[in-house]
């Protein structure tokens, strides 16, 4: 590539960026005293927060701070463990998402959730993709066809199964699985994208193919991603949450003031390596 052919590059992804993060924010998700507990212990204290619309928000601190309890928090995935009480409040365009009236499945149909592990059903790739939307039951079959290419186009992932859509999604490799876990989690038309440690079973390659795809994926959604990987909450994030032990959150802000200039000792601390 020429260096000229570089340099515009270099150029249309510096406008890409410039805009989005001039992009005025949108609260869509919104904590306020958040404290959830397993039982006698409690693992997010007092936690509030604004997460904007269609930016990519990480949230990083050490392990067992409270970064995947806060983020099963959003869409009730904690409502599937026992021992989980919540207090506090997390909105949803302002509606409290623990309200009694709150039907959890739709919820997580609006914010879906991919997870560390690739996780495909034992299905064929078509069928992992239409799955949500069978049960949803808003899609003919005729429109099924376009919505699952649509699906995995947004995943990124079309090109490599266009011609094998009634192969097993487990036989794909991980990278492949995790972006058909995407696009499972985006057929259903989902305003919010969940991620916990979505690269961190991944090799390099296939990692950065999925943060290439989640700057593409926040011009629709607006994506919360776990990490221990702090090069990469740098690298792919607008927003940045530290968490610390305690299940406190310690600092939210802009990523780059988070990792060149923290308000907090602590993150300070953390971020350089002095523990964690
Ligand atoms: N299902 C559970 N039952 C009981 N305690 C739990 C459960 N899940 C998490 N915890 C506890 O809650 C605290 C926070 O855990 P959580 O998994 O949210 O932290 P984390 O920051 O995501 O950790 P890691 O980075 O290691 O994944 C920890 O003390 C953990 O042991």
């Amino acid at each position: 590539m020429s260096t000229e052919e570089q340099s515009l590059i270099t150029t249309e992804v510096q406008t890409e960026n410039t805009t989005r993060a001039d992009r005025p924010d949108e609260t869509v998700l919104e904590a306020r005293s958040l404290d959830v507990y397993y039982g006698q212990d409690q693992a997010l204290t007092d936690v509030s927060i604004e997460i904007p619309e269609h930016k990519v928000t990480a949230m990083i601190g050490p392990s067992g701070c409270g970064k995947s309890t806060f983020l099963r928090s959003i869409n009730r995935m904690n409502d599937q463990i026992d021992a989980c009480r919540v207090d506090g409040e997390l909105s949803f365009h302002g509606k409290n998402v623990y309200d009694e009236d709150v039907d959890p499945v739709a919820l997580r149909r609006k914010i879906g959730q991919v997870f560390q592990k690739p996780n495909p059903f034992p299905k064929s790739i078509y069928e992992n993709v239409a799955y949500g939307l069978r049960v949803q039951g808003t899609v003919d079959d005729v429109d099924l066809d376009d919505a699952v290419e649509q699906a995995l186009r947004g995943a990124a992932l079309w090109d490599e199964v266009e011609g094998k859509l009634d192969s097993s999604g487990l036989d794909l490799s991980g990278g492949q699985q995790q972006r058909l876990c995407i696009a499972r989690a985006i057929a259903t038309d989902p305003e919010v994208i969940l991620m916990d440690e979505p690269t961190s079973a991944l090799d390099p390659v296939a990692a950065s193919k999925i943060e290439d795809l989640i700057d593409e994926l926040v011009e629709e959604y607006t994506v919360v991603i776990v990490t221990h990987n702090m090069q990469q909450a740098a690298r792919i994030s607008d927003r940045t949450a530290v968490f610390l032990t305690g299940g406190e959150l310690v600092e939210f802000d802009d990523t780059a003031s988070i990792f060149e200039d923290p308000a907090d000792d602590r993150v300070e601390d953390y971020i350089t390596g002095k523990f964690g």
